[in-house]
């Protein structure tokens, strides 16, 4: 059975770990980290069959298959080039960090070179496939248009760096237009499904981010538009924010437990 081994135990990380404990994803729950034993403690007391090991990532890319990364782009570079070290596949959630060209080169180089699979969810938003495909050929465009309420967005650099008052924001209001290298730093917890987008499409430079705060919404929404020599495509998905974290939508969570059930599954179907 695939072992796993989780570094962070928030919102997505409790989702995953209570799939594997329920059954619904086929896996060894080994050892779990956070550097928030509040955290750990809490995703701790929600399972009911496994009781994981809790340790330092270092000890436990040791003993297992999997490492899944669901905590922040800063533990992407503290943990994943070790694991993939050491051999192990990765799942990584906190897609952004891949906007450094320079840690991106690394991931792929050591999972090359080690024979390993690094595995990014499509997330929080719909489409992928459709780029992917379209990938073949030309891509004109990519834009992504996120809508969040304004507290999804509470605590992003850009928000802090602009002194940009939330509370204050009393209509549809533009708060970010640039590229996903750009976006993907000003709102590392909020939008690295614009990192995904780009690593499967046109890169960090071409894919374009618009986001907007909308104090009328209760639900994230993320819109995908492409052009290319296969013609177009938008996609729109309104996203119910996640109870524990309304940064982080629901669909991210099922994201990643689809991901780790495919993963798991020794029988596969269908090309
Ligand atoms: N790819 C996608 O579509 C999506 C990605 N995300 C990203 O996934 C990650 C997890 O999201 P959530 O579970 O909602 O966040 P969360 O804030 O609920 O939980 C994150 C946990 O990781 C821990 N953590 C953060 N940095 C750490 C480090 N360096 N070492 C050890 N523990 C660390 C925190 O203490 C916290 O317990 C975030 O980076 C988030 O931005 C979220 C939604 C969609
Ligand atoms: O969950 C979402 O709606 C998107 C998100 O936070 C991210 O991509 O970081």
């Amino acid at each position: 059975m695939l072992k796993i081994g989780l570094i962070g135990c928030g919102t997505i990380g409790t989702s995953i770990c209570k799939a594997i404990d329920d059954g619904t994803i086929e896996a060894e729950l080994f050892a779990i980290y956070d550097r928030n034993m509040d955290d750990v403690d809490k995703l701790l007391s929600t399972l009911k069959r496994y009781k994981p090991q809790v340790m330092e990532t270092s000890a436990m890319i040791k003993e297992i298959d999997l490492l899944v990364e669901c905590a922040s782009q800063g533990a992407v570079y503290e943990v994943i080039p070790a694991a993939l070290h050491a051999h192990c596949d990765v799942m990584i959630m906190s897609v952004g960090a891949f906007a450094d060209e320079k840690l991106h080169k690394t991931i792929r180089e050591l999972a090359k070179d080690n024979n390993c699979k690094v595995y990014l969810p499509s997330g929080a938003i719909v489409g992928l496939d459709g780029l992917k495909s379209a990938s073949s050929e030309e891509i004109y465009s990519v834009t992504l248009t996120t809508q969040k309420p304004p507290r999804g967005l509470a605590g992003a650099p850009y928000i802090i760096r602009n002194k940009i008052d939330l509370d204050k924001i009393n209509g549809r209001n533009v708060i970010f237009e640039g590229p996903a290298s750009e976006a993907v730093k000003a709102f590392p917890a909020n939008v690295n499904v614009a990192a995904t987008l780009s690593i499967a499409g046109i890169g960090f430079e071409k894919t374009k981010v618009k986001i907007v705060a909308n104090p009328a919404l209760t639900r994230n929404i993320h819109e995908i538009s492409v052009e290319g020599v296969f013609g177009e495509f938008t996609t729109r998905v309104e996203n119910v924010p996640s109870p524990t974290n309304p940064k982080s939508s629901y669909l991210a969570s099922l994201s990643a437990i689809a991901t780790l059930k495919k993963i798991s599954n020794p029988f596969q179907i269908g090309t």
